[in-house]
């Protein structure tokens, strides 16, 4: 019996498929009450996992040697703090590269449990994961969420803003044999382009998503990104994105994210960066108008831009509003449920030499007994409150189609 974690984590992955190592970490992790997270970067096919002792609860410069993942609530609060995952255990999801063991002291516990489900068979039966100490937030009847959109909507008219993300859950009951790890797979599966992702902490939750939204990377050539995205429209039969023609309301709700990047950018006087779009992109169900922003860091002169843009951005105007102050206030009186980590952020940090975190669209968070979907819309002087709830109703449809048997 090897006496280090690291050689019995190897021993114990022998004959497992990268996807089924992965799986098995978050389970191992789950089990032994280890914060923990699985993700599938857009466009690639590796399923990747990062196992902590602990979380702490700020994040670390996004340009330094810390390595983890984020998990970034909408608003910081004691019930919804920062999480930052440090990557005690991290595993790429490539078959010939090895799990990385960054903490050998990490509980004799879980090195116990790992070697268990670690066999193929044990694989998906997870059957406990962590849930918010408050249990599912509440939901807004269909009524009193249009009587919202149409109070914002009047505020607008008046001219007291231009833009404000409303948003509202939906919460069923998991249906007989619910699989958490399968439901993960499935969504990797039915969205390729998207960031998909299961994290589950202790004390905090477990939330499962496909968001298409990046909010900032940094790759390993220290190219900084981001990206506008907003307006939605379903797709409808034979509609392809060169194909989609868009509203002016639609068109001036993204131009304010384009027009709020751009005031970031501004605001740290970098003028090099280069703008291309905004062209139609397809999620899941739905179209978007997205336009992306890059800068080379080095060539710019701006050593931090990730960790700098990342503190203006968050929570832009795709999630919050303009102008942000005043679209934040008008959420905070508006919206009755806690947004929790719904639209806040997340994802790898200095993993594979490149950071790359996504805004927490498109996502749910998975109690022992209930799933609860979060989806908001953007809301301008000429909103129309039964399509905004069509269009969150849609959006929810993006993970809930998966729980479709708890809705019969
Ligand atoms: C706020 C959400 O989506 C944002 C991203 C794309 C399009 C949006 C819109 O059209 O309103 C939203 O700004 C959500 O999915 O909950």
């Amino acid at each position: 019996m090897p006496d280090d974690i690291s050689s019995s984590i190897h021993q114990s992955t022998a004959g497992l498929s990268p996807q089924e190592i992965s799986f098995s970490l978050f389970k191992a992790a789950a089990q032994t009450e280890l914060p923990t997270a699985l993700w599938r970067l857009p466009n690639t096919p590796h399923v990747q996992a990062l196992v902590a002792k602990e979380t702490t609860h700020s994040l670390p410069p996004l340009e330094g040697p810390a390595k983890g993942f984020a998990f970034h609530p909408f608003q910081v609060s004691p019930t919804s703090p920062i999480n930052f995952l440090p990557a005690d255990i991290y595993y790429c999801g490539k078959a010939d590269e090895k799990v990385e063991v960054n903490a050998e002291e990490l509980m004799e516990r879980f090195r116990a449990v790992f070697s268990k489900t670690g066999q193929k068979q044990e694989i998906r039966s997870l059957q406990n994961w962590p849930q918010h100490p408050a249990g599912p937030v509440s939901a807004i009847r269909r009524d009193a969420f249009e009587q919202t959109v149409a109070t914002a909507v009047s505020a607008m008219q008046a001219g007291c803003l231009e833009k404000v993300v409303l948003s509202r859950t939906k919460t069923l009951p998991l249906f007989e044999g619910f699989d958490l790890l399968q439901t993960f797979d499935h969504l990797t599966q039915l969205y390729p382009t998207a960031f998909v992702s299961l994290v589950a902490i202790p004390g905090v939750g477990t939330w499962l998503g496909a968001t298409p939204e990046v909010l900032v990377q940094i790759d390993r050539h220290r190219v900084f990104r981001t990206v506008a995205l907003a307006g939605t429209q379903p797709i409808t039969d034979g509609l392809t994105p060169a194909d989609a023609i868009w509203r002016q309301k639609e068109i001036e709700e993204q131009a304010l994210v384009q027009r709020y990047i751009i005031s970031c950018f501004k605001h740290l006087r970098l003028r090099e960066y280069v703008e291309a779009g905004p062209r139609t992109i397809a999620a899941g169900n739905l179209l978007h108008l997205k336009t992306e922003y890059s800068a080379a860091m080095d060539e710019v002169g701006f050593q931090h831009l990730g960790t700098q843009m990342l503190e203006l951005l968050h929570p832009t105007s795709a999630v919050g509003g303009m102008p942000k102050a005043a679209a934040l206030k008008m959420i905070n009186e508006l919206e009755q449920h806690d947004r929790r980590y719904y639209s806040g952020f997340l994802g790898p940090v200095q993993l594979g030499q490149e950071t790359n975190l996504f805004v927490n669209l498109r996502c749910a968070e998975v109690g022992q007994d209930t799933v609860t979907a979060y989806a908001g819309a953007g809301m301008t002087a000429d909103s129309n409150p039964a399509k905004e709830w069509q269009e969150t109703e849609l959006k929810m449809q993006t993970v809930l189609r998966l729980f479709q048997a708890s809705e019969s």
